[in-house]
């Protein structure tokens, strides 16, 4: 059995160079702190293994330090720290030797034992390697097409979004971060996140390299009386095609309320000498699909897995959010990999929207994994779809219903940004 040692990374370099070596990008001439921007030195660790290569660590992963938007009172969001796990990688000479289980082990204490954080998150690389960790898909993300003009119809929504006015400027331009951050952390909505300073840094930092043919990427905010109130990260690339313009317009994110959400892509649609404009990172129920006219109203959507949610300690975790509806249900949880979750837990939800769940020695109504419970924490994840599936099983009959009901929100999780 290999002895597999996880703990701070403590050079920077041979972290980096893990990372070159598993993604195998052109690697980026930049100074190592610039490309580490935003993930602080105490949240980069590395797997290490007795007589492995010095230049590389076996293993490296990494967290940024995020807030979750979860359901709130009134419909309200509310933010609540959530570990980012990002950066995963396993030297190709040690893959399939249990690095990322050691790495995952970790991973998990730290964030049980981290005062404050009782869920981590992330985007994954393969849908196929975290649900053994104990994460659940929570929300999906579409990218959506939509033609140059693309008419976007919101008559409830007009006179709102003619107050916001647009002004466009370049993500390396001073005090972008904050002004990225503070609106964000204003607007987001249920199922969001939003990073420290340091990842909206990260954001504007600009390396040649990524460039290439394209420019540099904007950011169009939407302001009211002398505020920010939403901003749409995007850039052109410019291309013709039989001697007419053909460029493509790309929004990495739009945030915002949704008639501010309108009056940005009201914008975007309507750039000179552009053809398509693809958004990406748009919610499942985003409103952009009503204002198109449906599905067959844009040129094309993809649905893909947004963020998958790992619930590390259980009870207040489950106590952070505001429920929808009451419920009463004992459940057993299967956690393998965090085994203090394991076991039953009676959910109590009121109607006021607290919650609490406590061990139990009484029967169980529902056996689920954790990632079940990952997946229905923003108000996602359908329950009863998974007792559907067979991956959530009752013993009383319209339990899963109860706890799901309990669970959802109004509007799916929103898409998350990826980090
Ligand atoms: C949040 C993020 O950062 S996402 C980025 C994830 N990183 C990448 O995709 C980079 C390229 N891939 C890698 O670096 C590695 O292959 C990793 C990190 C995905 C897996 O690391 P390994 O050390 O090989 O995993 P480990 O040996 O601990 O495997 C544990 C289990 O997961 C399974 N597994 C690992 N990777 C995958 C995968 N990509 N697809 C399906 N199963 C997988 C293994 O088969 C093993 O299963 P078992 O327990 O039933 O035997």
């Amino acid at each position: 059995m290999t002895d597999i040692r996880v703990g701070i990374a403590t050079d920077a370099d041979r972290y980096r160079n893990t990372d070159d070596t598993v993604w195998f990008q052109e690697p980026l001439p930049a100074a190592t702190d610039v490309v580490l921007t935003g993930l602080p030195a105490d949240q980069r660790f590395a797997a290490e293994i007795d007589g492995a290569a010095t230049a590389t660590y076996p293993g490296v992963y990494g967290v940024f330090p995020l807030e979750l938007a979860l359901p709130g009172p009134d419909g309200e969001p509310r933010l609540v720290p959530c570990a980012g796990l990002t950066w995963v990688g396993v030297h190709p000479d040690h893959r399939r030797q249990g690095v990322l289980t050691a790495m995952m082990r970790h991973h998990l204490e730290q964030v049980r034992d981290t005062s404050g954080t009782h869920v981590s998150a992330l985007h994954a690389s393969e849908p196929a390697i975290y649900g053994r960790y104990g994460y659940g898909l929570s929300s999906l993300e579409l990218e959506v097409m939509l033609s140059r003009g693309a008419t976007l119809t919101a008559p409830g929504l007009d006179a709102d979004a003619g107050t916001v006015t647009t002004q466009m400027v370049t993500i390396t331009d001073p005090g972008l971060p904050e002004r990225m951050r503070a609106c964000h952390r204003a607007h987001a909505e249920s199922g969001e996140v939003v990073g420290s300073l340091g990842y909206y840094e990260r954001i504007c930092v600009t390396h040649p390299e990524e460039l290439r043919d394209k420019e540099p990427w904007r950011v169009l905010f939407a302001r009211r009386d002398g505020e920010d109130v939403g901003f749409a990260v995007f850039r052109r690339e410019h291309k013709w095609e039989r001697a007419r313009p053909s460029g493509k317009l790309e929004a990495w994110k739009v945030v915002g309320a949704p008639a501010t959400r309108l009056a940005l892509l009201r914008r975007l649609v309507d750039f000179d000498l552009m053809g398509s404009v693809k958004l990406r990172s748009i919610s499942s129920e985003d409103p952009v699909l009503a204002w198109a006219g449906g599905p067959r109203g844009t040129s094309s959507i993809e649905t893909y897995d947004s963020l998958w949610i790992r619930i590390v300690d259980l009870p207040e975790a489950l106590a952070a959010r505001t429920w929808s509806a009451p419920c009463d249900v004992v459940v057993q949880v299967d956690d393998t990999a965090a085994p203090w979750n394991d076991g039953r837990w009676r959910i109590v939800a009121d109607a006021d929207g607290s919650a609490t769940a406590e061990r139990t020695d009484a029967e169980a109504d529902l056996r689920l994994p954790v990632a079940a419970l990952g997946a229905a924490y923003t108000g996602g994840g359908n329950l009863v779809g998974l007792v559907r599936a067979g991956q959530v099983t009752e013993a009383r009959a319209g339990t899963a219903r109860e706890l799901w009901r309990a669970l959802r929100t109004d509007v799916p999780p929103a898409a998350a940004v990826g980090f």
